[in-house]
């Protein structure tokens, strides 16, 4: 070990590890003692690290570490090896450790949240989906039981009441999006007691990349039913007409979409004769533009599949139906009326956060992940987080061939199938790693008529493709699916009880073959990572065509190259134009980051300024004071009839309400703001210093505003029978609430679309 430790160190841009490893002797040293303990004894010595508080010094560290090997090996069978003590070190010193995948990542993360939980800090740990939260949590229970902590997890299922229960808890496991949504949720409350989140303390992140970089801009969203939505039908039918290129032009990267001169023609005369672009009616041109995203951006069964009479949205990047997720209204109208199902109920939108600053929440934030490296000036940047790099435990073995590349994809994919022909009959189990849902079932069926059977996953449940990914390296057994399907599932050579295990090592081990590269180059990695895990054999490589929507976007000059009769090119100069291409896109990844994030903090700032006056609404009574200041003969004669616990009550319910209503307005306001900009952009001025000029000023004066109002609706009030209903007085809360993500919505505010619209309004020139 100590080799392939020394192999990594000072590798730039990372933390040293060497203090880490330093203590593994004494940690070793150690480990004799400890087994002749009994299990009580174990949990008695686990207590004692709680003693002190704070970090662990150095003998702390290496007791807890000692003690947590000790504990491992009992309760789950598996004595932690050196390099994931180091990834426990990493992570109790808030580093986001890089270890590579099936190194064993659950496990040390366990540990280094007992170890945080037995100072008596609270822990979240935060996975990408239900069912990794739920399966890691379970899993860990006799680790954590023999440690003396308490876990628990939370699902999509989960009522309140158990999600209550549940962040008691030392550690708790969750989801991002779920433990978003309960943020969300508790930011209505109207009883300080109702809320389920405790105060955030320790973010202990898996799959650390993909959630602070990959979803950090994807908003969380809290929506409330108000009535329902029209369906837009004629709209939809209208648009049905259109062609693309010829009445509409999408841009490359499929965000945006245009109606061209003949599209504005046709539509005019359509709806008899009208002017699109009329100052005195602008209602029509955004009906005209959502019904055209629903009908030309969103594509049934990439970006959503229609069951049981309803749209559901697919999550792209993860390949998989989201529950109860939808896209703000009038999208999600437009997609219903394209479809031709029931329209849904339609909302407003209460409150959203973003993953950013879900996780900017804790004080202390660390994590793991097999690709960091790559995105460390990112973690530095926007969460003030540190690369450790751990080195694996046994070395990869695997081979990365060198991508091939194509100049069609029809030549690309018989390529492959090809490939995977000639492979397959040695009995080498393959994994083929797609860009989304459709291409993985359009491939499978390529495949099948190929006579090479395949199993698809597909936006089934992740407990499902959990179980199908285990058997990827199963003797013979070819498998497609999304990049990020089944993620965080081990591949065992020879199945997942490992029978076969020789035979498959004979083979060669896992052959993963990418089918188009990815975004960024740790996608294309994570994929690869599928292979050679543990020291195994294994190999990976990427089937390329420059007419990939991805290549073609960002280095359209790959189209020049020579090619062979097959139609592969192999001049070894493309190959840097695909990793060129690829970097553009991770460029463009970036810079949507940081936009995105600036408009953000402005708003969260004002978010910031309400939820302090709510929680002195909710907690010390500040609205019934203020009312009785406000409204003093009223607050007066109210008592008087009612008695004060009622009037507190009332007043503050009231209080609520129009901080509440008055911050659901303002965000309406900040999102059509964000919108608007674009116009002004023509202008040539900063989008960002216009926002910020319209959204501070907008804000100033809110508080007292909300305050006035609730004077005037506290003045309304009238006592009934002992009682003071607010209802009665306007006071009302939402019937029903929603969650959702938001994804690349093209109205949105994310900044490309304002940008892709600033060209619109240019061309149109
Ligand atoms: N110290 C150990 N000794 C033996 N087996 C171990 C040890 N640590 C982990 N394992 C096993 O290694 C496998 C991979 O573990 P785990 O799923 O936590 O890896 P990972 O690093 O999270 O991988 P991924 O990147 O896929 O999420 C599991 O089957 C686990 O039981």
């Amino acid at each position: 070990m100590a080799e392939s430790v020394r192999r990594v160190l000072g590798k730039p841009g990372s933390v040293d590890v060497r203090r880490y490893t330093k203590l593994l002797k004494a940690v070793g040293e150690r480990e004799t003692a400890l087994r002749e303990l009994s299990d009580a004894e174990l949990t008695e010595r686990a207590a004692e690290l709680g003693n002190a508080e704070g970090p662990y010094d150095r003998t702390d560290l290496a007791e807890l570490c000692a003690v947590g090997r000790e504990a491992a090996r009992r309760a789950l069978g598996e004595r932690p090896f050196d390099v994931q003590l180091v990834g426990v070190m990493a992570l109790l010193d808030g580093h986001v450790a890089e270890m590579a995948t099936g190194e064993g990542k659950t496990l040390a993360g366990a540990l280094a949240a007992a170890g945080f939980a037995l100072r008596g800090r609270r822990v979240h740990v935060l996975s990408v989906n239900d069912y990794l939260a739920r399966r890691d949590a379970e899993w860990m229970r006799p680790l954590y039981d023999l440690l003396g902590v308490a876990v628990a997890w939370i699902g999509q299922e989960s009522t309140r009441e158990e999600r209550a229960v549940a962040y008691t808890a030392d550690i708790t496991y969750a989801s991002v999006s779920e433990l978003g949504f309960d943020v969300l949720r508790d930011r209505l409350v109207t009883d300080a007691g109702d809320r389920v989140v405790a105060e955030p303390d320790v973010a202990l992140i898996d799959e650390a990349d993909s959630v602070l970089v990959d979803e950090a801009r994807v908003p969380l969203v809290l929506a409330g039913a108000a009535e329902a939505a029209e369906a837009d039908l004629e709209m939809a039918e209208l648009v049905r007409r259109l062609r693309p290129k010829i009445h509409y032009e999408v841009d490359g990267e499929g965000r945006n979409v245009q109606l061209t001169e003949s599209g504005i023609d046709l539509v005019e005369r359509e709806l008899g004769g009208i002017d699109l672009y009329s100052e005195e009616d602008t209602s029509v041109l955004p009906r005209v533009n959502l019904a055209l995203h629903a009908h030309a951006l969103l594509q049934r069964d990439v970006h959503y599949v229609v069951r049981d009479g309803e749209v559901r949205l697919i999550n792209e990047s993860r390949g998989r139906i989201a529950l109860l997720q939808r896209w703000p209204d009038g999208l999600q109208a437009a997609v219903e009326a394209k479809e031709k199902v029931a329209v849904s109920e339609t909302g407003e939108i209460f409150d959203s956060i973003t993953v950013q600053a879900l996780v900017l929440r804790y004080p202390t934030r660390c994590g793991m992940t097999g690709t960091a490296m790559a995105v460390a000036e990112q973690l530095r940047e926007f969460y003030e987080l540190e690369v450790a790099v751990v080195p694996p435990n046994k070395p990869c073995v695997r081979v990365d061939e060198e991508d091939r590349l194509y100049a069609t994809p029809e030549d690309k994919e018989d390529a492959l199938i090809e490939e995977v022909g000639t492979v397959h009959a040695t009995g080498r189990p393959i994994l083929i790693g797609t860009q989304d849902v459709a291409e993985s079932e359009r491939l499978a069926k390529r495949l099948a008529d190929a006579g090479l059977e395949c199993v698809v996953l597909n936006a089934k449940n992740d407990a499902d493709e959990a179980a199908v990914i285990a058997e990827a390296g199963t003797y013979g057994a070819i498998t497609v699916s999304t990049q990020m399907a089944g993620r965080g599932t081990d591949i065992r050579l020879g199945g997942s009880d490992m029978a076969d295990r020789e035979r498959v090592v004979e083979t060669g081990g896992l052959y993963v073959m990418g089918y188009g590269r990815y975004p960024s180059s740790r996608l294309d990695d994570q994929l690869r990572g599928r292979a050679g895990r543990q020291g195994d054999p294994g190999s990976s490589i990427f089937f390329v065509s420059v007419e990939d929507e991805l290549i073609a976007a960002n280095a359209p000059e790959a189209r020049h190259a020579d090619v062979t009769a097959e139609g592969e090119i192999t001049d070894s100069a493309w190959r840097a134009t695909v990793d060129h291409a690829q970097r553009v896109a991770e460029g463009q990844l970036l810079e949507l980051h940081r936009n995105t994030w600036r408009y953000n903090q402005l708003i969260d700032v004002q978010r910031g300024v309400v939820l302090e006056y709510r929680q002195f609404v909710l907690a010390d009574g500040l609205g019934d004071r203020q009312l009785a200041v406000d409204c003093a003969e009223k607050h007066a004669e109210l008592v008087e009839a009612v008695g004060e616990e009622e009037v507190a009550r009332a007043a503050k319910l009231i209080t609520l309400y129009h901080l509440d209503r008055g911050w659901t307005d303002h965000n309406a306001f900040l999102a059509d703001l964000r919108e608007g900009i674009h116009l002004r952009f023509l202008g040539r001025r900063n989008p960002l210093d216009e926002f910020n000029r319209d959204a501070v000023p907008a804000f100033t004066g809110f508080l007292e505003e909300a305050r006035a109002r609730a004077a005037e609706t506290f003045e309304a009030l009238e006592p009934q029978d002992g009682r003071l209903d607010v209802e009665v007085a306007g006071v009302k809360r939402p019937h029903t609430t929603w969650t959702y993500m938001v994804h690349e919505h093209p109205f949105s505010t994310e900044f490309e679309s304002v940008v892709g619209r600033v060209k619109n309004v240019l061309g149109q020139r």
